[in-house]
């Protein structure tokens, strides 16, 4: 298992797993957490929305102000989806399939923005989120914070 450490480089604990006759990890009489597929990459989409605006010769029109607001605009509508339904549970068990490929959209406009408008801002994603992952790390250590939601001004020491 990769682990954001706290020099923000990703380290590899799963050597830590015991490893059990098939192969399977001991961690697989766990409930399963839902995992991403490895690709795209953030890279990935980079490349790939350059390709698509390249084509169109949309970069006159990507600069950051608007990429932050077409971002926004797309956090908007994922909003909708979610508005007036009260709390929704992990997985979203009562929506349609049709309601979650359109969260899938959505969420994927969001990120396909996001990453545009941090390639325009010339912020090297991937590190940065491992950088701030290992601020938040230092911010909120574990042993001080388990189980409360407090933001890191509301401790005393
Ligand atoms: N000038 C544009 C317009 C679109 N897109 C790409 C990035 C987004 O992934 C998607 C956004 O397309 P729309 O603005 O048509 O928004 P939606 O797909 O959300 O459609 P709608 O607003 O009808 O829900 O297309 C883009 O890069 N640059």
């Amino acid at each position: 298992m990769l682990h954001a450490s706290s020099n923000g480089n990703i380290e590899d604990t799963s050597k830590s797993h015991s490893v059990v006759g098939n192969g399977a990890t001991a961690e697989a009489s766990q409930p399963q957490r839902f995992t991403f597929s490895p690709q795209p990459t953030i890279e990935d989409i980079r490349r790939l929305q350059a390709e698509f605006t390249d084509e169109r010769d949309w970069n006159q029109f990507h600069q950051p102000r608007n990429l932050l607001l077409a971002m926004v605009g797309e956090v908007g509508e994922v909003s909708e989806l979610f508005q007036w339904r009260g709390e929704v549970a992990e997985g979203l068990p009562d929506w349609t399939e049709s309601e979650r490929e359109q969260l899938a959209h959505e969420l994927s406009d969001v990120l396909i923005y996001l990453v545009e408008l941090a390639e325009k801002c010339r912020v090297d994603l991937p590190q940065a989120v491992l950088r701030k992952m290992a601020l938040n790390r230092m911010k909120y250590p574990a042993s001080k914070v388990h189980g409360s939601a407090k933001k890191y001004t509301e401790y005393k020491d």
